[in-house]
């Protein structure tokens, strides 16, 4: 088992939990509420975390949304995954969306609102040239290859396996 990779956080907010992965083996660390939240139907709010990080260089934090909440609420983030840059050391915050059409969303102080994943990046060094490099895509893209599902209508209509 790989060593983890130690990140410095400051708590803004004591009282609340450093980030915290909920199973051995998860990407994600819950991130929480600081504050009580409601969002209306298509409503947006930008939720303090109550954490800055200083992340290596080289790493970069990305927020993205839990999929319970969305699943059961329509809870999402409006620029997912957001991106937390290496040298941002202000309180990471979440953007909150209420994606469903008639419920709202009562979020509490210390609610675990999004989930935090650490990754390495590339830096790269943009290079103008001419012309670009053969490839077989080619400039194709937007629905190129097709709609749902394989190669012919009759293949969305029967499905293999089922949404349970
Ligand atoms: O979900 C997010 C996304 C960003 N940030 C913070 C960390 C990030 O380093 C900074 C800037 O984010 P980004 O570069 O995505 O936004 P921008 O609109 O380009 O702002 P800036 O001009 O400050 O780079 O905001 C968050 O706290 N949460
Ligand atoms: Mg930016």
């Amino acid at each position: 088992m790989p060593t983890d990779l130690e990140i410095a956080v400051q708590q803004l907010d004591p009282d609340l939990p450093l980030p915290a992965y909920a199973h051995p083996g998860d990407a994600g660390a819950d991130l929480v509420s600081t504050v009580d939240v409601t969002l209306a139907p298509g409503e947006r709010a930008l939720v303090p975390t109550g954490i800055a990080i200083a992340l290596p260089d080289g790493y970069v934090a990305l927020v993205h949304p839990r999929s319970g909440l969305a699943a059961r609420h329509g809870l999402s983030i409006v620029n997912t995954p957001g991106t937390v840059d290496a040298g941002y050391r202000g309180e990471i915050k979440v953007l909150l969306i209420n994606h469903d059409p008639a419920e709202t969303i009562a979020l509490r102080r210390g609610d675990r609102i999004a989930q935090l994943v650490i990754q390495r990046y590339e830096r790269a060094a943009f290079v103008a040239v001419d012309t670009l490099p053969d490839s077989v895509r080619g400039g194709g893209g937007y629905g190129s290859t097709g709609g749902f599902g394989g190669t012919s209508r009759s293949a969305r209509q029967s499905p293999r396996r089922r949404a349970t």
